[in-house]
């Protein structure tokens, strides 16, 4: 991992996913007609030879890119770095990018983009991977594919659309589907993707931070999801509540994991060693990556001044000073894997040994 210096100068990136028909063109829209007074260019990729996202996008002033060859997963590390550094020779013509996935895209090359190119990294910054969830569908989809339950699981932030379309009860129950996927990611429930657009864009990259500041026992109480026998959790977060009426098939036994295989494990520690611990990150990540969906974190290193945060897709691992300890802050380091068969007890153990 190397550490690249935070840099004002950095275009934020805003990844959009969502299987399709959940609304990600809707939302798009919306995002081009705002009044939010920044301008955005817009990268959106077609799945098949046609165009037709792009006839479906109101008239603005932004900028839309189109790339056209087929599923963004293949040709992302080409077209997406070609596409963006097109966009870079015009920097300050626009604020920030919006990357539109195409439905059964995997967000994961995407996302990875942008921490993997040196050139891209040095100009474009990943803001946050939005996901638009079909209030609707889910359920289905989640039976149907891996791709829906990854979109979840990657997501910082999760518009869980459609709300006029399903019961109260169907609500609850998507929205406790979604947070056994992923407890970290804040949920909004939207019709038509209507939202404050502040809580999708520019959030600053890091939801987790902002998540933590709000409950600092957020992680404590959702840690690992295992709910013993005197649990008195509020299970409207965990997802465990047993609404699960569309499924045939008994899921709620397996309380220590979501039934698509997407779990999320919370570490948490002091002080560390940074000798010890990016060797240990390093390898974890080489040989768990397969298995990691997303993994963020915020340390504490000895003798450093600096929250250092960590944020990860698969393999691929980027790491960043954001900003010097507050006085009375806990110099705390956590650590969020989210992903499938991840070894809880190895990550745990192993985490802890690389204390200061
Ligand atoms: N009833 C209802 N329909 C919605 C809502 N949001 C979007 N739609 C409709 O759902 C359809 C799909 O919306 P899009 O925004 O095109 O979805 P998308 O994710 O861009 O779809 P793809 O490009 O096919 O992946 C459109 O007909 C929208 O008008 C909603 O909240 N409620």
């Amino acid at each position: 991992m190397s550490a690249t210096s935070s840099n004002e100068s950095q275009i934020p990136v805003t990844v959009l996913t969502g299987y399709l028909g959940s609304g990600k063109t809707t939302l798009l829209n919306r995002i081009l007609t705002g009044n939010h007074g920044k301008r955005y260019a817009v990268i959106v990729n077609e799945f098949g030879e046609i165009g037709i996202d792009n006839d479906l996008l109101v008239e603005s002033d932004e900028e839309i890119f189109e790339m056209n060859n087929g599923c963004i997963c293949c040709t992302v590390r080409g077209d997406l770095i070609r596409t963006v550094e097109n966009l870079m020779k015009r920097k300050g013509s626009f604020d920030a990018i919006l990357v539109e996935t195409t439905g059964v895209a995997d967000p994961a090359p995407v996302a990875q983009t942008f921490f993997m190119d040196e050139d891209v990294r040095q100009a474009a910054k990943l803001d946050a991977v939005v996901a638009v969830v079909d209030a609707k569908h889910l359920p289905q989809r989640l039976e149907d594919t891996e791709e829906a339950a990854d979109q979840i699981a990657f997501a910082d932030v999760i518009l869980l659309n459609k709300t006029d379309l399903v019961s109260a009860e169907e609500l609850q129950s998507v929205e406790a589907a979604i947070r056994a996927i992923n407890p970290y990611a804040v949920v909004h429930k939207t019709e038509r993707c209507s939202i404050d657009l502040s809580k999708v864009l520019d959030r600053g990259s890091f939801d987790l931070d902002r998540i933590l500041s709000l409950d600092p026992h957020f992680l404590e109480e959702e840690e690992d999801h295992v709910c013993g026998p005197d649990c008195d959790h509020d299970h409207h977060h965990h997802g465990h509540d047993h609404h699960h009426h569309d499924h045939d098939h008994d899921h709620h036994h397996h309380h220590d994991e979501d039934p698509h295989g997407v779990k999320s494990i919370a570490l948490r520690a002091g002080e560390l060693d940074p000798q010890k611990f990016f060797p240990w990150i390093q390898q974890t990540t080489q040989l768990q990556g397969p298995n990691i969906l997303r993994l963020k974190g915020i340390l504490a290193f000895a003798g450093d001044d600096e929250r250092y945060v960590v944020q990860g897709v698969h393999m691929i691992i980027e790491g960043d000073h954001q900003r010097p300890w507050k006085d009375g802050e806990k110099r705390e380091s956590r650590l969020v894997f989210i992903g499938r068969n991840l070894p809880v007890d190895m990550l745990e153990a192993h985490f802890a040994a690389c204390a200061a």
